[in-house]
């Protein structure tokens, strides 16, 4: 079986979604308290380690060991400013090791440190867990979500937590284009994707932590992104801020409700006794809001320009319809700027359906669509998709600054300034793919010597500066000879990128003999595979242990509700209940084992067995659902 993953947002709302293709539609898999969503917290205590809902409940308890938002720092390295203020706000700690930060928390009694890849690992092993005891079949492959702007070293990152989570070619689907797979599954179902023909479409994706925005050309089944952003500091939170930083949650509800009421109120409750009530209406909000409304637009208005350079560019006079995805398009300023902006030409503006769920749903179609084994209902339609994605960021090598021979940009040599080196764009930012391309070069270090080595350097970024973009990997090339007539030497770069993103950049010297072509798989931000391994091990020693822990807490909360129940519900039965609570109470603060909880539950039952009547069933609190460690 296939599934889907909504990885979220990175924020303290972040959220997990899994989902299945399931009797001919998706379907979204709960946790196991029913939730459709789960928090991606995951705590650590003396004992063992939370993960989900129950994780979040310790994070006022135990803040410096409960860990959530580690996707932000995904694929960063740690001295990077971007992730800086979420170092320094961070309730847990941050430590470098080797330049990657990772998340140091108190496990056992002693420091463990963690890659934030085996963070989201275990949220990705939670997912499998709840999805194969949902389905009661083995899950073999995930489609997982991501922003459409991240970066490969991103992408990497995420490969890898799924890697280690034991999910093997995991398919990395971008937000957008899942949002409007699942649109394309109930509006063009039967006619294909784009049936009524070539369709140009903006697709604005507003969740809690991240905006994304994408371009897009669907026509017959084929969604073809055309250009593509994603804003890894913008989201609903923000409006939640940007109304009022202190009750942020009273905040959050206040501003879902204006979205259907004009008017609501933020309580604010500074110390139990002193307690504010503010009034806003849905203009002050908007008012409020209005910065960052026109921050989602320049994004738009960014990737419409970008998208010139593409075969198929969508103009914002060519854009017929924006299709709204996220919880935070439903807030009604964000509708109103997009009319406002768009007057002239009046694009259908769509709210996908299921919001919230359209990005993991749209993923679940495609772990479908990728699966081979049983596919459970009709799936005619679903062969039709096929999913164009692009470069995100521009790929190419750097080059001598100043030292063009001709027409051709001239390769370093192995020796020199790296100051003196400009980036040349083989490949530029929001290129289809899969493609390949190649690009001539010179080699004119050979002039007056004999033999000589180029250095291809590959990089990814923007920057006209090589070394201020991401550093992708290196190769030479040797013993290139100099030709009769002092001509220059020719070298061609091809970058070759397949449909999953995988890059191969190959040198060859033009006309040369074998031997002057070399190859490189890009490899960059790839964990070692040794790590990688060791890792795994260590999951999979953590999740026998997350079982026994789970189960042990799990007969703590039962034992807890049970005696609440009585304590509540029946006469006469106080002293037995309060002193299991009181028992409840004294070891919550330390390690209880199962042992100890049959001997509670079996005194509590003796004492309940002298007051109830006969024949009244004294409930057991899942006594077999642990096992002793
Ligand atoms: N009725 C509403 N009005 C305004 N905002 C809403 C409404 N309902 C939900 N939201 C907001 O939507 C956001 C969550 O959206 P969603 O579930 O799509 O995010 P996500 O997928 O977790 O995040 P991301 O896409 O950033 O990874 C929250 O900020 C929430 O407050």
């Amino acid at each position: 079986m296939n599934i889907g993953i909504d990885l979220g947002t990175q924020r303290r709302q972040v959220i997990r979604r899994v989902a299945v293709w399931r009797n001919g539609h998706p379907e979204i898999i709960p946790d196991e308290e029913g939730n459709r969503s789960f928090a991606s917290y995951v705590s650590f205590s003396r004992d063992g380690r939370l993960v989900g809902g129950r994780a979040k409940l310790q994070q006022s308890v135990n803040p410096k060991n409960t860990i959530f938002g580690v996707k932000r720092v995904l694929g960063h390295g740690f001295r990077d400013l971007e992730i800086q203020e979420d170092i320094r706000k961070s309730p847990f700690s941050y430590v470098d090791i080797g330049g990657v930060p990772h998340i140091e928390v108190e496990v056992r009694d002693r420091k463990e440190s963690f890659a934030p890849e085996e963070i989201i690992a275990v949220q990705l092993s939670k997912m499998v867990r709840m999805a194969e005891a949902y389905t009661g079949e083995k899950v073999h492959r995930a489609v997982v979500s991501i922003p459409p702007g991240f970066s490969r070293i991103q992408r990497q990152a995420v490969q890898d937590a799924c890697e280690i989570a034991g999910l093997e070619e995991p398919y990395l689907l971008g937000e957008t284009s899942a949002a409007v797979v699942y649109y394309g599954s109930y509006s063009w179902a039967g006619a294909g994707l784009g049936g009524g023909g070539e369709k140009r479409m903006l697709v604005i994706d507003v969740g809690a932590g991240t905006t994304s925005v994408s371009a897009m050309v669907t026509e017959e089944g084929v969604v073809e992104v055309v250009s593509a952003s994603s804003n890894l500091r913008l989201g609903g939170s923000d409006f939640d801020n940007a109304h009022q930083a202190k009750a942020r949650s009273s905040c959050e509800r206040a501003k879902v409700l204006l979205s259907s009421s004009l008017k609501a109120s933020v309580e604010l409750d500074i110390s139990g006794d002193v307690h504010y009530i503010f009034p806003i209406s849905r203009d002050e909000l908007n008012v409020r809001c209005e910065s960052k409304f026109e921050a989602i637009l320049d994004q738009a208005a960014q990737v419409v320009s970008q998208s010139s350079t593409s075969k198929s560019p969508v103009t914002k006079s060519s854009i017929q319809e924006i299709l709204l995805v996220g919880g935070a398009t439903r807030m009604t300023g964000i509708v109103d700027e997009l009319k406002a902006y768009f007057s002239e030409t009046n694009p259908s503006i769509t709210s996908v359906r299921d919001l919230d769920e359209a990005v993991v749903f749209g993923c679940a179609i495609q772990a479908a669509v990728l699966g081979e084994g049983k596919i459970h209902g009709p799936r005619d339609w679903l062969d039709t998709i096929l999913l164009l994605d692009v470069v995100p960021q521009s790929l190419g090598v750097a080059v001598t600054r100043g030292n063009d021979a001709g027409e051709f940009k001239t390769l370093p040599s192995d020796g020199g300034s790296p100051h003196e080196r400009a980036f040349s764009r083989t490949l530029p930012r929001n290129s289809t793919i899969p493609t390949k391309k190649t690009e001539t070069f010179s080699c004119s270090s050979i002039d007056g010597i004999s033999e000589s080595t180029v250095s291809i350097q590959v990089y990814e970024g923007e920057s006209d500066i090589p070394t201020a973009n991401t550093f992708l990997g290196c190769f030479e090339l040797h013993g290139i000879r100099s030709l009769p007539n002092s001509e220059v030497r020719r070298i061609q770069v091809s970058f070759d990128i397949d449909a999953r993103g995988r890059i191969v950049v190959t040198a060859e010297v033009v006309g040369g003999e074998r031997g002057q072509t070399r190859s490189m798989e890009v490899r960059v931000g790839r964990m070692p595979q040794y790590e990688k391994d060791r890792l795994k091990n260590r999951a999979r020693e953590w999740d026998a242990l997350d079982r026994q822990y789970e189960a042990l807490t799990q007969r703590r909360n039962n034992l807890e509700e049970y005696c609440y129940s009585f304590r509540d519900g029946v006469e006469g039965v106080h002293e037995g209940i309060a002193q299991c609570l009181q028992w409840l109470d004294d070891t919550a603060s330390r390690s209880v084992t199962n042992g100890e909880y049959t001997v509670q539950e079996d005194s509590l039952a003796a004492a309940l067995q002298r007051i109830l009547p006969p024949g009244y069933i004294i409930m057991r609190t899942g006594a077999d659902q642990a096992q002793e460690s």
